[in-house]
C-alpha cells in the first residue's frame, strides 16, 4: 500500500510550501492547491485520503469544498486551520466531520501529530479502505477472550434496542482506550439508525460555551461570533444516534439542560424560545467514576440514572487475556500495510513483555507502542527493547528509586523534574489528558505542548 495522499488547500504561497515539505518529509504524498477550483479537479485527478484546509479561499469558503469533498467521499478526514476568531467556523467545521483543528499560526509538530491522529482514526468505510488487516467485519473488535465474546454478545442486544422513537439511553463505561468510542460506532451500524447521522460531542475537548452551542444549537446573535444560526448537534443527529462523548467533564449547569433535554426529548436553542423535537438515541460514555463523582456532587444523580439505562462496560485489556498479542499482531499488520513495509513477526520476549506490562493506555497505549517499534525499529523483528516499555512503571521498587532520584535536585534539571512528574500523573490518571491537565493545574492545550516538548505519549 502506498503512502497516504494529502490534499492541501492553503492559498498563503510560502506557508503552503512549507507544510508541504513537512508532510512529504512525514513519508506522505500531497497535491498542493491554491484555491478550490484546483482542489476539486486533483481530488478527481487522485483520491486523497485527508483534506488538509484553510478556510478563506480566494474562490470561495473553505467549508463548501469540505461538503463537496464529502458528497464525494463521504469518510474522508479533514482538518481545518484556522485562525484566532473562526471558532464558529470551527464548529461548522465539526459538523461537516473535520476531525480537528491546528491554529494558526501554525506549529509544524503540532501539524504532525493532527495529520498522524486524523490518518489514524478508523471510520468503518476508512478502515475497509485501508486496512487489509482489519477486525472482521462482523466485529469490528479484535478480541476472542471471554469478557469480549460477552461484550458482542451485548452488543447486538443493546443495538437491537435503537428502534422507535426514545429507545433506552446507554452508557458506555471502561478506561481510556478502551474501545467506547468505536463500540458507540458499532452500536449506531448495528442499529436500524445506520443510515442516519452519527453525530459525537466531544464534552471534554471544548470549552463550556461551545459545548453548550454544539449541543443545543443557538440563534443568530445569541452570543459574540454567533453569526448564523445553528442547530444544535442533539437536533442534528435526526433519527441517528447522538455520541455524548467524556460526559463526565459536562460541567454542571449543561448537565441539568442536558437532563431537561432528554427527559422532555426536546431541545430549545441559546437565544431561542422554541422548543424543537430530538429523536435520537443517546450514547454516552466516560472513563471517570460517575459514582464516585456523584458522591463528590460533581456529576448529577438524575442525569446518571437518565443516562444509565443500559450499561455496557469496556473490560481493561489488562483483563483481556491474549487478546493483548492477538491487538498486537493486528496492529503491527496495519502499521506495515499503512507504510508499505513487510511485516515484522514478534519474538518471544516482546510476546512477554506485552503480556506483562499492565496498560494503563489500555489498547490505545498498545496501538501507539506497536505502531512505533515498528516505525522506529523493527525492519523483520519486534523485539523487547524495541517497546520500550516503562519498566520503572511496572515495578514499584524500582519506581521508589527512579523517585529518589528526581528528589535529587542536584543530579536534575527542571525540565527533567516537569517530564517526570507530567509522566507519573498520566500514568496515575490512566493516560487520561483531561484530568492529568486538571491534576496538575495546567489547561489541556498547554499540557498538550508539554507532552509533544518532553516527547510524551497523551494517549
Ligand atoms: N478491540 C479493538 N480492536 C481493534 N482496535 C481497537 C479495539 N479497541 C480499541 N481499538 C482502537 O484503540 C484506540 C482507542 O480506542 P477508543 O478511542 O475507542 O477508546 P476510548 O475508550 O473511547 O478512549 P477514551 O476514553 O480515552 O476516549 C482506537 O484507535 C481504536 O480504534
Amino acid at each position: 500500500m502506498s503512502a497516504a495522499h494529502i490534499l492541501l488547500l492553503e492559498d498563503e504561497g510560502a506557508l503552503a510550501r512549507a507544510l508541504d515539505r513537512r508532510l512529504r518529509r512525514d513519508g506522505y504524498t500531497v497535491a498542493v492547491c491554491e484555491n478550490i477550483a484546483n482542489a476539486k479537479l486533483a481530488a478527481r485527478r487522485r483520491r486523497p485520503d485527508l483534506a488538509l484546509l484553510d478556510l478563506r479561499l480566494p474562490d470561495g469558503y473553505g467549508l463548501d469544498f469540505l461538503e463537496w469533498l464529502r458528497g464525494e467521499i463521504p469518510n474522508i478526514p479533514a482538518v481545518v486551520m484556522t485562525a484566532f476568531g473562526e471558532l464558529d467556523d470551527a464548529i461548522a467545521a465539526m459538523r461537516l466531520g473535520a476531525v480537528d483543528f491546528l491554529k494558526k499560526p501554525l506549529d509544524l509538530e503540532a501539524l504532525h501529530r493532527v495529520v498522524a491522529d486524523a490518518l489514524a482514526r478508523e471510520t468503518p468505510a476508512t478502515r475497509v479502505a485501508n486496512d487489509a488487516a482489519a477486525a472482521p467485519e462482523d466485529t469490528g473488535l479484535v478480541g476472542d477472550s471471554p469478557a469480549m465474546r460477552a461484550l458482542y454478545a451485548q452488543l447486538d442486544r443493546i443495538a437491537a434496542l435503537a428502534a422507535g422513537e426514545a429507545p433506552p439511553n446507554v452508557l458506555l463505561t471502561g478506561e481510556t482506550g478502551t474501545g467506547k468510542d468505536r463500540v458507540a460506532r458499532m452500536l449506531h451500524a448495528r442499529s436500524t439508525r445506520a443510515k442516519n447521522p452519527f453525530v459525537q460531542v466531544d464534552c471534554a475537548a471544548l470549552p463550556r460555551d461551545l459545548v453548550e452551542a454544539e449541543l443545543f444549537g443557538h440563534e443568530k446573535g445569541a452570543f459574540t461570533n454567533a453569526h448564523r444560526a445553528r442547530r444544535g448537534l442533539l437536533a442534528a443527529a435526526g433519527d441517528g444516534t447522538a455520541f455524548l462523548n467524556e460526559i463526565g467533564e459536562l460541567p454542571m449547569a449543561l448537565q441539568a439542560k442536558l437532563l431537561t433535554a432528554l427527559e422532555s426529548r426536546t431541545v430549545r436553542e441559546i437565544g431561542g424560545d422554541t422548543e424543537r423535537d430530538i429523536s435520537a438515541w443517546f450514547v454516552a460514555a466516560t472513563n471517570r467514576d460517575l459514582a464516585e463523582m456523584m458522591a463528590t456532587g460533581d456529576f448529577r444523580q438524575d442525569l446518571y440514572y437518565r443516562l444509565n439505562v443500559l450499561t455496557l462496560h469496556l473490560p481493561p485489556l489488562r483483563e483481556r487475556g491474549d487478546d493483548v498479542i492477538a491487538l498486537a499482531e493486528h496492529f503491527v499488520a496495519h502499521t506495515a500495510a499503512r507504510y508499505d513495509r513487510p511485516v515484522p513477526t514478534i519474538d518471544e520476549n516482546a510476546r512477554a513483555a506485552i503480556r506483562t506490562y499492565h496498560w494503563p493506555g489500555n489498547v490505545r497505549e498498545l496501538r501507539h507502542v506497536v505502531e512505533r517499534a515498528v516505525l522506529v525499529h523493527a525492519e523483520h523483528v519486534v523485539e523487547a527493547t524495541h517497546l520500550q516499555l516503562p519498566a520503572a512503571l511496572s515495578a514499584p521498587a524500582q519506581r521508589e528509586s527512579t523517585d529518589r532520584a528526581t528528589d535529587n535536585a542536584a543530579n536534575t534539571t527542571l525540565a527533567d523534574s516537569e517530564r517526570d512528574l507530567i509522566e507519573r500523573t498520566l500514568h496515575q490518571t490512566q493516560h487520561n489528558v483531561s484530568q492529568a491537565a486538571r491534576q496538575l493545574g495546567l489547561s489541556r492545550g498547554a499540557l498538550r505542548y508539554r507532552l509533544e516538548k518532553y516527547g510524551l505519549d497523551g494517549g
